[in-house]
């Protein structure tokens, strides 16, 4: 078992620099799967969400090779079976792209139902209804999901939803299919841009990606390529929160600011001071925090993954601010956490009422899920007092060397590794 110690009142100042984005690595590397040749990617974060999807490509009988700390060479020459069972794909809502590119490139795919983050139901209909334009038969059996053609064939998608997982996965599905396919009402995320540069450096020819439609013409052939992963969005703007809500001076280096426009409107909105330069972002702050109202949307609309962090900021505001969620049914289960600490939240259904107390206190927390943990963490470090925080696996599936960043600004935090029971006795 492994617990973070962080000591609170802390400030954190001085520079952190990000690393490549999560959700856009686990979408180029099940993209691999469509290359004829190697692919070296850089900028890949060291996260255990990415390590997973390189054991399920090994799995699948892939060479994967870092070259060297951020580098990977991907060789996919060898894949045998398109299978990836239960023990592979549970850990992980992405190991689904594995669906759309085995299925390109095997005609058929069985990939065990996802794991991921838990904020109620995560459906899937919308990735099966794109398959099944593109001609496959798609059937869920004994918790697989199976899907099947005899060629993939370009169709004209409309989404009933703005999805950013069902965008990916039939991009993926249709990048090869013969002739053309229009995907309509899709998601507008930096990855799915990112995502489709990547194919296109390979010989795809995909317009559109970052707007709602996007228009593919199948290819034949893909070859190997040399892409580089652009900087985690939420990764940067979880750092920026941290600065502002422990009053402190960051610098936050290896970014886009365009991609953080919605963060910085919100913070600076808060009482921060936030200013950009060409790639990198300066938080401050020195006054008092103030209530700000938000809600969660596909972007361009503030990205439902960094809600948690502007909550457990917000908790410590002046004033009563209105935290809506509008992507996911039940993402407010780590609010139970920050109560614990203190904070004065309540919750009704998909919209969070937040009166700001002047300070929380240090309380025995769960990371619940992967940013449910950045913002009991970012309470922790701006609390009076030592918080231990549990279940700190889903903090590391998204966020690399999150400890040792944090203590390059000024962070107290020990992770400490015990089995169940010790860990009071050490203390
Ligand atoms: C649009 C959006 O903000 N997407 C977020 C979503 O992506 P992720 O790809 O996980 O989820 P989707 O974008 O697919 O889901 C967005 C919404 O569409 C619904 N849906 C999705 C697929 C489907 O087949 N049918 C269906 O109804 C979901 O229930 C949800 O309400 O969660 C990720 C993890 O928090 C975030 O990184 C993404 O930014
Ligand atoms: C919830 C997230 O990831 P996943 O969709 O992989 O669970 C996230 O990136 O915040």
């Amino acid at each position: 078992m492994e617990k973070f110690i962080v000591q609170g009142d802390t400030r954190l100042c001085g520079e952190v620099t990000i690393s490549g984005a999560k959700n856009a690595a686990v979408a180029i590397i099940p993209a691999t799967i469509l290359a004829q040749g190697k692919c070296v990617i850089e900028n890949i974060p060291n996260i255990s969400d990415i390590t997973m999807l390189f054991k399920i490509l090994r799995a699948l009988g892939a060479s994967v090779r870092m070259l060297d700390r951020t580098t990977v060479e991907v060789d996919t020459t060898y894949i045998t079976e398109p299978v990836v069972p239960y023990e592979l794909a549970r850990y992980m809502r992405a190991s689904y792209y594995l669906l759309g590119t085995l299925l390109s490139r095997c005609n058929r795919a069985s990939v065990s139902m996802p794991g991921g983050c838990n904020f109620g139901v995560r459906p899937i209909d919308q990735h099966m209804k794109g398959f099944e334009a593109l001609g496959a038969t798609v059937s869920i059996d004994s918790g697989m999901i199976n899907a099947k053609a005899d060629m993939l064939l370009g169709a004209h998608i409309y989404f009933d939803v703005v999805s950013v997982g069902a965008t990916i996965n039939v991009m993926l599905a249709s990048v090869k299919a013969k002739g053309i396919t229009i995907l309509e009402n899709c998601a507008k995320e930096p990855h799915i841009v990112d995502l489709a540069n990547f194919l296109n450096s390979m010989g795809a020819d995909i317009r559109g990606a970052g707007t709602d439609v996007i228009k593919i013409h199948g290819v034949d052939i893909l070859h190997g390529t040399t892409y580089s992963i652009i900087p985690d969005q939420i990764e940067a703007g979880t750092y920026m929160v941290a600065a502002a809500a422990t009053g402190g001076d960051v610098l936050v280096k290896n970014v886009i600011p365009k991609h953080l426009e919605a963060i910085t409107e919100k913070l600076e909105k808060a009482g921060a001071e936030v200013t950009e330069y060409d790639d990198s972002i300066r938080v401050t702050r020195e006054g008092e925090l103030s209530k700000v109202n938000l809600k969660t949307m596909p972007h361009p609309g503030f990205p439902t993954d960094m809600q948690p962090q502007m909550t457990a900021l917000l908790s410590m505001a002046n004033g009563t601010s209105i935290v809506t969620e509008g992507v996911w049914d039940n993402r407010f289960r780590y609010v139970d956490e920050l109560r614990r600490m203190g904070a004065q939240i309540q919750v009704d259904g998909k919209v969070a009422v937040v009166e700001g107390v002047p300070r929380l206190t240090a309380a025995p927390v769960r990371a619940v899920d992967l940013r449910a943990g950045a913002a009991v963490l970012i309470a922790a470090m701006a609390a009076h007092g030592v918080t231990e925080i549990e279940d700190i696996e889903h903090i590391e599936r998204g966020y690399e060397n999150i400890v040792e960043k944090l203590e390059a600004l000024g962070a107290d935090i020990r992770k400490v590794v015990l089995p169940d029971g010790e860990l009071k006795a050490a203390l």
